[in-house]
């Protein structure tokens, strides 16, 4: 997946994102979103990517946002289309089978907390700073983020970030659940290479069906949800991993999953 703006790594069967334009800390143009779309179709279609990690390229930016320069020319049309790119590209990662993992080294803004709020978890570095900045600039955020921060944090606070544009720390972001862990800097990739390992290391199609458990479920009233759980729990019990794992279980062994 060769790409100017990202740089795509593979360490095992976990794939490394890069948004590499840290001249203009990460910020995301139409250009960049396109190949970002590329990238997570292909992880989509490859058997042999379990788990995924998107960081930014840099000491100072995961990512500062949408291209404000790109879009300062913007008219509504194409302001729409904008949006529409952005979204569908952070929908394929939420419905990535695999699980994604943002790495948040740096400044994380607008689009660019968008990006981390698509993935399925945040590890941040002690310097990480989140925020929907949009406000400040006289428009809102178009990437899902009016959407995704209220489901991770709750409306109160979503309302408060959405509507005052102010940057939090990463020690605050964990304190509202936007994180799950913060590490320093040079930690964070191996945190976050390490928990990826250990994803990578279970049932790969039943650690899919637990993410899709998670999202669909999370769109459904309880009892739909649950059945749709007792679905994909006895979709389980048709695979070879299912078989496998309980027998290396009792036979008291590691199991050996393969990507079916
Ligand atoms: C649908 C989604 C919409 C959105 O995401 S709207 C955008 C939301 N994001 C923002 O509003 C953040 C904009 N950036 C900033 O506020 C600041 O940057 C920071 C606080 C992140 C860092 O400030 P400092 O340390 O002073 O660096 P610097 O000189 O502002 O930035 C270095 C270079 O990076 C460019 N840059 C930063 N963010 C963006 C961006 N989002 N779009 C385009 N360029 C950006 C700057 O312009 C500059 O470039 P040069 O060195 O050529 O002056």
């Amino acid at each position: 997946m060769d790409s100017q703006n990202l740089i795509y790594e593979t360490a095992g069967a976990v794939a490394i994102v890069t948004v590499n334009r840290p001249k203009v800390l990460n910020a995301l143009n139409r250009a960049v979103l396109l190949e970002l779309d590329q990238t997570f179709a292909g992880i989509a279609a490859n058997r042999g990517i379990a788990a995924v990690i998107v960081t930014g390229a840099g000491e100072k930016s995961f990512v500062a946002g949408a291209d404000i320069a790109e879009m300062s020319g913007f008219g509504v049309a194409e302001a729409r289309e904008f949006s529409r790119l952005g979204q569908q590209v952070f929908n394929r990662i939420e419905e990535l089978p695999q699980p994604v993992i943002a790495a948040v080294n740096g400044f994380a803004l607008g689009g660019g907390c968008e990006l981390a709020t698509a993935c399925d978890f945040r590890i941040a570095a002690t310097k990480a700073r989140f925020g929907q900045p949009e406000v400040s600039l006289g428009v809102i955020p178009g990437f899902g983020g009016t959407q995704r921060l209220p489901r991770l944090v709750g409306r109160g606070m979503a309302a408060q970030l959405l509507f005052t544009g102010d940057m939090i720390s990463s020690e605050e972001a964990l304190r509202i659940g936007l994180v799950n862990k913060v590490v320093p800097a040079e930690a964070l990739m191996e945190e976050a290479k390490a928990i990826a390992g250990r994803i990578a290391g279970r049932g790969p199609l039943a650690v899919s069906a637990a993410k899709a458990a998670l999202r669909e479920g999370s769109n459904m009233d309880l009892n739909r949800a649950l059945a749709y759980e007792a679905e994909l729990f006895a979709g389980g019990f048709s695979t070879a991993d299912q078989k496998e794992g309980m027998a290396a279980f009792l036979q008291k062994r590691q199991a050996d999953f393969k990507a079916e």
